[in-house]
């Protein structure tokens, strides 16, 4: 399998302060990397650092064997990278169906297809962005980067504060996407069993260097292994 994502010795920061340090792993094409680590220790820098948002200091990113360290955010995703940011991003003065319009490029996933993923959101097309409840904009984001096409989903945090039953749903959506379509994605996750069952691999930051990398199903089985390795961020 060809390394769809590498990362070589990646430092970056905001401004002076690295918050990246070495930072080194592969993607390959098809398989979903969980991105796990106690709070503040570089999760959402390392996605953010992928998509040119903040200062790379150091080393190499590389998408399908090109070179993205100095390519500006619009290009990155333009050559593949579907950013959901834990912010979500949606446009709120548009409906769910002009949020999907606007952005959508030519490829397989088309706003139809995004609503057959998030029924709720076929329902809600008409609906302005301000009137959505936390869930479905969520939804919506993950929509619209899947509109983009992209070769890599970035999904920072994706089921932060949201009711079990949203929960569930987004998952349901999370697996289809990378089991049955075949998406290649980073998951940035405090829910560490739930998305650990749907990842091919894990990656554990702590104080923005990888301290662990393992097979998914392995870290899994071993609970105790992940309590001591994310034990203070789940305290
Ligand atoms: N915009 C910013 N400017 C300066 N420092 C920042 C900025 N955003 C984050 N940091 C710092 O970078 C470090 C890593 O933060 P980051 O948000 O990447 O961690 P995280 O692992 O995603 O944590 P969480 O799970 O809480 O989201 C923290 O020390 C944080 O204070």
């Amino acid at each position: 399998m060809t390394d769809l994502l590498r990362l070589d010795h990646l430092s970056a920061g905001y401004g002076e302060a690295v918050v990246l340090h070495e930072v080194s792993l592969t993607l390959q094409a098809g398989q979903t990397l969980a991105l796990l680590g106690r709070n503040g220790t570089g999760k959402t820098t390392l996605i953010n650092t992928l998509v040119g948002a903040t200062r790379q200091h150091g080393g190499r990113i590389e998408l399908d064997g090109q070179a993205l360290d100095r390519l500006p955010s619009h290009q990155r995703a333009a050559l593949g990278l579907g950013w959901v940011p834990q912010e979500r991003n949606i446009f709120k003065s548009l409906s769910v169906h002009e949020n999907l319009t606007a952005v959508a490029r030519p490829g397989p996933w088309t706003p139809e297809r995004a609503y057959q993923l998030f029924p709720r959101l076929a329902e809600r097309r008409g609906n302005l962005g301000t009137q959505l409840s936390g869930g479905e904009q969520q939804m919506l984001a993950m929509a619209r980067a899947l509109v983009l096409n992209p070769r890599l989903l970035l999904l920072d945090e994706p089921l932060e504060g949201l009711a079990p039953i949203i929960v569930e749903e987004l998952l349901r959506a999370i697996r289809r996407l990378t089991r049955e379509e075949g998406l290649s994605a980073i998951l940035v996750e405090q829910h560490p069993q739930a998305i650990l069952a749907i990842a091919d691999t894990a990656v554990v930051l702590d104080q923005g260097r990888v301290v662990h990398s393992e097979r998914a199903d392995t870290l899994r089985a071993r609970p105790e292994r992940l309590e001591q390795l994310l034990g203070v961020a789940r305290r």
